[in-house]
């Protein structure tokens, strides 16, 4: 902590106020996985189908956050976490601010993703695990990063010579290499509404 001599200042209307506004909670919903596993994919579709049922939701995706205020970041193991916890503060600011976010980060090391996870009350963090073999992964290969990888033109790359860590207990294990992205989406809407959320 750099900064010094800063005080917290409260404002009138909380988080309770402003989801009581918008009729549900805000959790978030912390896509995890491979690349191509389907992270994006997911994301983008579980969104739309929160709109149609009147959710007020955000997207945070890797590739777009890289663009803007995460471009001065690589993805160094250091560089990473760093992405992962600003992501995980924008996040908070969003549980905050009554919204129900969407992040779909690779956020391949289970510290960094532990880490989030303690800036939210217990139920409002939902780590959504997309498993899907490196095999199928690959084999999609949406953007010709695998083989670029293969050929070393792209180095560190996670699933191929950077690791990602599967996480141990997530709340939700989405297997988008056996299931239809159709049922994935029932799958994920369904938890939120069993358990209140929405
Ligand atoms: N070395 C390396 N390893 C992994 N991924 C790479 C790499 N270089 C570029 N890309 C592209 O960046 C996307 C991953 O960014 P993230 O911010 O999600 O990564 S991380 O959470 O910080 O690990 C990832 O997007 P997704 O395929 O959507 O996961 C890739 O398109
Ligand atoms: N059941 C499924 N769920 C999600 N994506 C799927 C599924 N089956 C095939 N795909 C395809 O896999 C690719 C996943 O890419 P993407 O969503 O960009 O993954 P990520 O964001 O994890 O890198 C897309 O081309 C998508 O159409």
């Amino acid at each position: 902590m750099k900064s010094t001599n800063i005080t917290w200042h409260e404002s009138k209307v909380g988080k309770t106020e402003r989801q009581q506004l918008k009729k549900h909670q805000s959790p978030v919903l912390w896509f995890t996985g491979l690349s191509g596993s389907g992270k994006s994919t997911l994301s983008v579709e579980v969104e739309k189908a929160l709109y149609e049922l009147g959710v007020h939701s955000y997207r945070l995706d890797g590739d777009n956050v890289r663009h803007g205020l995460n471009k001065n970041l690589g993805f160094s193991p250091e560089d990473r976490a760093e992405n992962i916890r600003r992501i995980g503060e924008v996040a908070k600011l969003m549980n905050d601010a009554g919204l129900v976010t969407l992040t779909a980060f690779i956020s391949p090391y289970r510290e960094d993703r532990d880490q989030a996870r303690e800036l939210f009350e217990d139920e409002e963090f939902i780590e959504v695990y997309t498993k899907c073999s490196l095999e199928e992964a690959e084999s999609r290969d949406p953007k010709g990063l695998y083989k670029k990888a293969r050929s070393g033109e792209i180095k560190g790359f996670t699933g191929i010579d950077a690791p990602y860590e599967e996480p141990n207990a997530p709340e939700l294990i989405v297997e988008t290499d056996k299931n239809t992205l159709e049922d994935s989406v029932r799958q994920v809407i369904q938890y939120l509404q069993e358990n209140k959320y929405i």
